[in-house]
């Protein structure tokens, strides 16, 4: 709703109210509608100021109502209404002016914002545009370049920068509405026609054509498959090339395609799936709003690899003092030298100072004697890490908190280390740990939500993306992952190329295929796990061990050092160690046809559907595994985990999602079918929590939570 007031004599204030975000709900806009009359109605009011209740002004249109058929007044006519008032309107913005919002303050004549608002169009990470005339009304106000970086990108900007682009009127430091009836009261009774942004023309671009070619082609090259960019680059172009009216009905057809489609869909899914991550809950029925974290005021990082490092910069990024332990001495020097540039380098990129003095070197284990939580990010080797967990319970003050950045050993047995089984998680960062936005945070069956809010909170303020997972092999990311490089694997012995598999995974929206990933993390750590677990033997080839199909592809070339980028050679073959362009090697062409000669098999064609069904579904028969199992508590969590953590394209939703849009009943189908093509793959047999939901009529994935939940109420 809105609400109507008069104040300073004149000025009529309307407020909108729909916490938390203002958003533009049907009742928002019907109170509009019926305020701003108000306001012009009376004689009294010579000018009005629009806010928004809670220091802010308005989040957008109504993202929930988006699912259903729409009511009360539109908006385009809504936003027109204001700009035509023959009264000057003043937006007020506090705290957020995004989407419908800031689309709403276009429609104004005046815009004053406080010099911590966030302006934006990030209609185009929700799969749409910004269709209440934003497209239009943006790039008539500050030019096509400018307006086709926030419409493209969605990015939000400071209220300094819309004040340099000329996206608002003034700044201040104040009372934000004070500001505005005070310019209000300044612009009462002032000719309004050059402030109606819709008559501007569009400031004239030289060589518009070469412009929007170039700025396509980007898009194009970034988008990996999305929509959105593109109608969002089409709609900018009608406001360049159209009149105004004709560029509404433009942005009016883009609209229509992308507000039905799938991908539009799969990103508001994508935006509540983020934020219902952080209402986390365990099976133990502890939760997010009853668990009350510890304060954490100083940490630790033991181990200063590369995600050691990462972890720690981002720790002292945050604004947390950090005290880093390494034994080698040689390797100390190194990651000082190089988190000093990573500090300088982040820095720079955000304009502020180096938070060098945040971070603190030794290699005293004792010298963690004081802090409050530790993150261990020694070697992946489960008797080392053993160790450091004996030494840090011994070490550490009591109640400190002890994780693990593990990707995937067993928490619990760590946890057995330690005096305090219940102050043990693992915080298992993506690397780089300081770009990459997922935490997978994994309580142990020991773990005490206390431990886990604090993980959590520490990944908030370390601006992560966090989820809480269970423990088991892999946990969540890494479990699905194996079975995804193995079938990749699988399809090379049957007769596809690394280059074949790679286009398919790439077309889909991955921003890197199965093998350059590989070759990237290096085919070594891979392969030491698999020595350790004495499936990988030096010198064999054999096709079945452990009763099931295995592919030893990875060791055969990692018995010939060939490990990735780091070697110059693996999937693919680089001009140099290090270097990061792939080419196509024959060398592993002739490898494989011979391989495939020794085991008797027959190179077949295979096709993308067939790649990416292969790849992909067993991936997703997993994670209907983990919901069973209870490892993540609801598909929002693995899909949340999968777009953040391993690039599934935002725009199918995450695996799970996706799965949910390809139907269920077909993916039963795909994995029944190689199932029994390849009965030595067990885990392509189709999980009991698939068939249950597809008995049910395949319910929408919103609603499989409460499946899982009588399906373990029933265990
Ligand atoms: C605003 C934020 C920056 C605040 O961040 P903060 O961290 O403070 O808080 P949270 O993110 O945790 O959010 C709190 C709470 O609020 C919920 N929420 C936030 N924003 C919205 C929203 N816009 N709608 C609904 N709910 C919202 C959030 O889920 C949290 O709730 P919870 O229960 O989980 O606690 C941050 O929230 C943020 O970034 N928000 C999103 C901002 C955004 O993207 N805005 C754009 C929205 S889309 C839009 O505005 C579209 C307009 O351009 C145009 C609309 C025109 C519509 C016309 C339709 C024509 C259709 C034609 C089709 C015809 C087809 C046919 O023929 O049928």
């Amino acid at each position: 709703m809105a609400q109507y007031s008069r104040i300073s004599g004149s000025v009529g204030l309307i407020t909108l109210k729909n916490p938390p975000v203002n958003a533009l709900s049907a009742a928002v806009r019907q109170g509009i509608v019926d305020t701003v009359e108000k306001a012009l109605c009376d004689p009294q009011v010579k000018s009005v100021v629009i806010c928004g209740q809670d220091g802010v002004f308005c989040g957008g249109a109504d993202v929930k109502e988006f699912e259903k058929s729409m009511s009360g007044p539109p908006l385009i006519p809504m936003i027109h209404s204001i700009e035509c008032a023959t009264k000057p309107m003043v937006a007020a913005i506090e705290g957020s002016a995004l989407g419908g919002g800031l689309e709403l303050a276009l429609g104004c004549h005046y815009r004053i914002a406080h010099s911590k608002a966030r302006l934006g169009l990030p209609e185009v990470t929700l799969g749409l545009l910004p269709a209440a005339g934003g497209s239009q009304r943006l790039p008539r106000l500050i030019g096509v370049p400018a307006a086709l970086d926030l419409i493209t990108t969605g990015r939000h900007v400071t209220a300094a920068e819309a004040l340099q682009l000329g996206i608002v009127d003034q700044v201040t430091d104040h009372k934000t509405v004070d500001a505005a009836v005070k310019f209000a009261l300044s612009v009462a009774g002032k000719p309004l026609d050059a402030r109606r942004i819709s008559t501007y023309p569009c400031p004239v671009v030289t060589d518009l054509d070469a412009l929007f070619e170039d700025v396509m082609q980007k898009v194009r090259q970034s988008a990996r498959g999305a929509i959105a960019p593109i109608a969002c680059v089409q709609a900018v172009r009608a406001a360049a090339t159209l009149p105004y009216t004709r560029g509404m009905e433009r942005e009016k057809e883009l609209m229509a395609t992308l507000f039905t489609s799938g991908q539009a869909r799969a990103l508001q899914y994508n935006f509540f799936a983020q934020r219902a991550v952080g209402k986390w809950r365990m099976p133990s029925g502890a939760r997010w709003d009853t668990s009350t974290p510890r304060p954490v005021h100083k940490v630790a990082v033991i181990g200063l690899g590369t995600m050691g490092r990462g972890i720690a910069v981002a720790l002292a990024q945050a604004g947390l003092p950090v005290v880093t332990v390494e034994a080698q001495e040689k390797q100390l020097m190194e990651a000082k030298r190089v988190m000093s540039d990573m500090l300088k380098r982040g820095a720079k990129r955000r304009g502020v100072a180096p938070p060098l003095d945040k971070i603190s070197y030794s290699s005293n284990i004792q010298d963690l004697a004081d802090v409050d939580l530790v993150i261990e990010a020694v070697f992946e080797d489960m008797d080392l890490k053993k160790k450091v967990f004996l030494q840090l319970s011994a070490v550490c003050k009591p109640g400190t908190l002890l994780c693990t950045n593990t990707s995937g050993l067993d928490v619990d047995q760590l946890a057995s280390q330690t005096r305090n089984p219940e102050l043990v998680v693992g915080m298992h960062f993506f690397a780089p740990a300081h770009v990459m936005k997922l935490l997978e945070v994994v309580y142990g069956p020991r773990s005490s939500p206390q431990a886990v809010a604090t993980a959590m909170q520490l990944g908030k303020k370390m601006g992560k993306i966090s989820v809480a997972v269970g423990n088991c092999r892999g946990f969540v990311g890494n479990r699905m992952l194996k079975l995804y490089t193995e079938q990749a694997s699988f399809l090379l012995e049957e007769g596809a190329t690394p280059d074949l598999v790679d286009r398919a995974i790439e077309e889909f929206g991955f921003p890197m295929g199965v093998f350059r990933m590989s070759d990237l993390s290096g085919l070594d750590i891979g392969w030491r796990v698999r020595k350790e677990m004495k499936l990988a033997v030096p010198g064999q080839s054999a096709r079945i061990r452990e009763g099931r199909r295995y592919s030893p592809l990875g060791d055969l070339l990692c018995e010939q050092g060939r490990f990735g980028q780091k070697t110059g050679r693996g999937w693919y073959r680089y001009n140099k160690p290090g270097d990061r362009v792939a080419h196509s090697d024959p060398w592993l062409h002739h490898f494989l046809e011979e391989y495939r000669a020794q085991h008797g098999l027959v190179a077949r064609r295979i096709d993308q559907q067939e790649i990416l069904e292969r790849c992909l579904y067993p991936m997703i028969n997993e994670g209907f595994r983990i919901l069973q199992d209870g490892i993540a508590a609801g598909p929002e969590d693995i899909d949340v985990i999968y777009v953040f953590g391993y690039g599934w394209p935002r725009h199918c939703g995450g695996p799970m999602f996706y799965a949910s849009m390809v139907g269920l009943e077909k993916v039963l189908e795909r994995l029944e079918h190689y199932y029994q093509a390849h009965p030595d793959v067990p885990y392509l047999q189709p999980c009991s929590l698939l068939r249950r939901l597809v008995a049910i009529g395949s319910p929408p994935v919103q609603k499989w939570r409460e499946v899982i939940k009588n399906l373990h109420s029933q265990l």
